[in-house]
């Protein structure tokens, strides 16, 4: 666990862990992917992160997981990037939005999932958030998919999600897909998350706190960032 004094010090050790491996992966191969969560936590962090020293036309960002709202939705993941990512020398930097304007969320999931296809096999970097009921990208307790989206069998890829604590329907890459990032970061701040995170390290079903997929059966160490 990455421990800071506070979430300005988080944001910035965070965007420095961040920067240094999306350069490190563009040296290696040219060009560098990442994904990352919405919510109201990464905001400073993404602040710090567009900040950074990088090539940044040879970066793709796309969203761990995202609400089947228009992109100009106060609600929309995409927004959030947008406006607190995606600005000054980041602007360079393709975003591969999950949103796409098609009559169903379904529909709109198969749309993200095929021009994200060639992306992310693995991911350079992935920034997890966690819900104070122990949800992770879209894996809902309760989700109307959930199995699936946990299931490692289930394919790298984009799917839909519902559930009673998420509001609309969501869109979600699959565990498959974030499991192995070659930097896995667990970004929480706050008391009341550390405590759900030691919740969840306890024994108790995934399908109660599905963070707990991530915590135990990810195939890259889960690197938890936390402030008070
Ligand atoms: O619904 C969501 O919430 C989680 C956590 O959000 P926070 O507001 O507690 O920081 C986030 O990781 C996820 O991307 C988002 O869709």
């Amino acid at each position: 666990m990455h421990v800071f004094d506070s979430g300005a010090a988080l944001a910035e050790g965070l965007a420095g862990a961040v920067a240094s491996a999306l350069s490190a992966a563009i040296a290696t191969r040219g060009q560098a992917c990442i994904a990352v969560s919405g919510g109201s936590t990464p905001k400073a962090f993404f602040k710090a992160l567009s900040g950074k020293p990088i090539e940044w036309s040879k970066v793709v960002v796309t969203l761990v997981d995202e609400r089947f709202v228009a992109p100009d939705s106060d609600r929309s993941n995409e927004k959030l990037v947008r406006d607190n990512l995606l600005i000054d020398a980041a602007a360079a930097a393709r975003l591969e939005p999950l949103y796409y304007p098609a009559p169903t969320a379904e529909a709109a999931a198969a749309a993200a999932a095929k021009q994200t296809a060639s992306i992310g096999r693995p991911f350079d970097v992935a920034v997890l958030g966690m819900g104070s009921d122990g949800h992770t990208a879209s894996f809902f307790p309760g989700g109307t998919r959930l199995a699936e989206a946990l299931d490692p069998a289930t394919p790298r890829g984009v799917m839909t999600m519902e559930a009673e604590g998420a509001g609309e329907p969501r869109l979600t890459f699959t565990f498959s897909s974030l499991e192995d990032a070659r930097l896995l970061v667990l970004h929480i701040e706050g008391n009341g998350k550390k405590e759900v995170l030691a919740k969840a390290e306890a024994p108790g079903d995934e399908a109660e706190m599905p963070i707990r997929a991530m915590l135990r059966r990810a195939s890259s160490p889960l690197q938890v960032y936390w402030a008070p």
